[in-house]
């Protein structure tokens, strides 16, 4: 997978030199590019903003430096855009499997108020564009939403994770635990500052194991996440769990 990403902080996505990332990124696994839209700009103040039509706060990001940026970048090729912004669709696991399976993604990261709408419906003549939020609270810039995106896509890449690492469907679609959040975790040492680990943890019972994490998972679900207990189809709950 190749990913662009154009942003007026570049600097912003040095952690996707490290780790895991870092790694697919070295390996070739991963071709990610990272590109300052500055670099577009042809005043000698490199300006990228300007006031907005029909008045309101702040500054809207000028549609030409977007324009040059995204024809060079995606320069004829097969590309998806997706444009972070705060009235987008929410970004969920389903986006990020999905997205996992394109050839090349561009993020197009905002400032101020936003990019001129004129640049979405633009390069939608060219390529399929989305506009999408990851959460209802107010950021002041795409970059955060797009290392979110970013690690949630390509974490489910084959050989991204190593081999301690698993990218299953994690809590919300994995065997028997659909639409639950992840239960509790414990390593050595079996007792710290007096807290025991939970015996049942320690017994080799796999079954038994098992049906605590479920237990566990159910109760943390529904004390953190009413709102997927209610999604959770009948079947789910077994007889015991009715009476939870
Ligand atoms: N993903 C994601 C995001 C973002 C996000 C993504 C991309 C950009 C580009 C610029 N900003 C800043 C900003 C903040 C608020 C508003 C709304 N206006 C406020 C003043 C009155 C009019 C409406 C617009 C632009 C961004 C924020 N925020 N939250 C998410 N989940």
């Amino acid at each position: 997978m190749r990913i662009d990403i154009i942003s007026i902080f570049p600097d912003y996505f040095a952690p996707l030199d490290l780790s895991l990332i870092g790694r697919a990124r070295t390996s070739g696994l991963l071709d990610v590019r990272v590109h300052d839209l500055r670099s577009w700009t042809h005043d000698r103040h490199n300006t990228v903003d300007d006031t907005p039509y029909g008045g309101g706060p702040g500054m809207v990001m000028k549609p030409e430096p977007w324009g040059e940026a995204l024809d060079e970048v995606v320069d004829g090729a097969p590309a998806r855009l997706i444009l972070p912004t705060p009235s987008g669709r929410p970004f969920r696991q389903a986006d990020a499997e999905r997205l996992a399976g394109e050839e090349r993604l561009v993020f197009g990261c905002g400032r101020y108020e936003g990019i001129d709408s004129r640049v979405a419906a633009d390069a939608a003549l060219r390529m399929p564009v989305e506009e999408i939020s990851i959460g209802d609270y107010v950021l002041n810039g795409g970059e955060s939403a797009t290392l979110v995106m970013v690690e949630a896509i390509t974490r489910l890449l084959p050989g991204v994770l190593g081999n301690t690492e698993s990218a299953v469907q994690d809590s919300f679609a994995s065997g028997g635990m659909e639409n639950l959040v992840e239960g509790s975790v414990y390593t050595k040492p079996v007792t710290w500052r007096d807290q025991e680990v939970p015996p049942v943890l320690l017994s080799g019972n796999h079954g038994a194991v098992d049906r605590w994490r479920r237990d566990q998972a159910l109760r943390k679900t529904a004390r953190n996440r009413p709102d997927l207990v209610g999604a959770m189809p009948e079947r789910a709950l077994d007889r015991r769990d009715r009476e939870v």
